[in-house]
């Protein structure tokens, strides 16, 4: 589950330290943009240390890296692989093949340092044109990709358009990785939005993002984790109605019925689909798994 990815500026040591007691389900530290160019290396060793000595158990973490045509992505995967991170988010990716070479190399580093192969999986940020369009094959490209990720703001730059709270301009860009992701059974997470004091804003636009089938979306401040956690966590009547579509089934079942109705509605097996992923939801969330 992964409702609320907060990104953390690797090079911010306040900011790594709380990380994990904000109430997002994920958090990415980041070595890409950030932190500047004179400032890489001491953010991988802030970030490095920060896996090495902290425990973060209420959470997933992720770490962002600089792009594969830059010098220093290789610098932070030998540094972080070793720490084992959940995730590693590789930037700027325009193709499958810059996927495969990511994954190489972390194998490569994940033999040297004896971390058991496969443990690291990746989600590549999409936030290019070129990378829209490719989506599908980044997310086939290797075993480790667990999702797609949207960035609009470099996407739209891309784009030579500009970004609006409103989002027409990546509406396209959104329905496409949520498309390839769900061809190849695994999520998509939507770009932040990024004014951090326009809450109302931000739900409409985290209503929307969900309503085209984000499973979580990335914040960039504490401030919206709430919001994006209550938006993408199933509501009380919608969990109420996964429990009566299941007793329903049962019920059904009993008696025998090939086609049952609940509420004047035919409960068919999209319906049942549904009540589960909501059920499953609510046990992660309420049943302890979650904070
Ligand atoms: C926005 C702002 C400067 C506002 O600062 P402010 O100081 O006004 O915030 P306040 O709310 O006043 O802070 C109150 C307290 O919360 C603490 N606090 C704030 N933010 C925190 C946080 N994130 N994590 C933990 N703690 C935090 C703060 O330290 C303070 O603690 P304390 O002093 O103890 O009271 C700040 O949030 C921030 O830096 N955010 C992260 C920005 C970032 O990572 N960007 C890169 C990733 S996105 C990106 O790259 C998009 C993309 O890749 C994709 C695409 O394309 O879309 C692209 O290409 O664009
Ligand atoms: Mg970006």
């Amino acid at each position: 589950m992964r409702r609320t990815m907060l990104f953390l500026p690797g090079n911010t040591p306040n900011m790594l330290i709380n990380g994990d007691t904000l109430g997002a389900d994920t958090i990415i530290f980041d070595l890409e943009d950030a932190v500047s160019p004179d400032e890489k290396d001491a953010a991988r060793i802030l970030v490095r240390n920060a896996l090495k000595y902290q425990s973060f158990p209420a959470c997933e973490v992720v770490v962002r890296i600089n792009p594969t045509d830059t010098e220093f992505w290789k610098e932070d995967l030998k540094a972080i692989i070793p720490l084992k991170p959940d995730v590693i988010m590789p930037t700027k990716v325009s193709g499958g093949e810059m996927i495969r070479q990511v994954a190489d190399y972390i194998t490569e580093v994940e033999k040297e340092a004896g971390v058991e192969e496969g443990a690291v999986k990746i989600l590549p940020l999409i936030e290019t044109a070129l990378g829209v369009e490719k989506a599908f094959d980044i997310a086939s490209a290797d075993k480790r990709v667990i999702g797609l990720f949207l960035g609009g703001e470099d996407f739209t730059a891309d784009m030579h358009c500009k970004r609006t709270k409103e989002g027409k301009e990546i509406f396209y860009a959104r329905t496409r990785l949520v498309c390839a992701a769900r061809a190849c059974g695994i999520e998509a997470y939507d770009t932040p939005f990024t004014d951090v004091e326009d809450m109302e804003g931000l739900e409409k636009d985290t209503e929307f993002a969900k309503s085209l089938g984000f499973a979580g979306k990335a914040v960039i401040s504490p401030r919206h984790v709430d919001i994006v956690n209550a938006v993408f966590s199933p509501t009380e009547s919608e969990i109420e109605y996964a429990h009566d579509v299941m007793e329903a089934i049962e019920e059904g079942k009993r008696q025998g019925k090939g086609v049952i109705s609940l509420r004047g509605k035919m409960i068919d097996a999209p319906i049942v689909k549904r009540a589960r992923q909501v059920l499953e939801m609510e046990e992660a969330i309420y049943g302890g798994a979650c904070r």
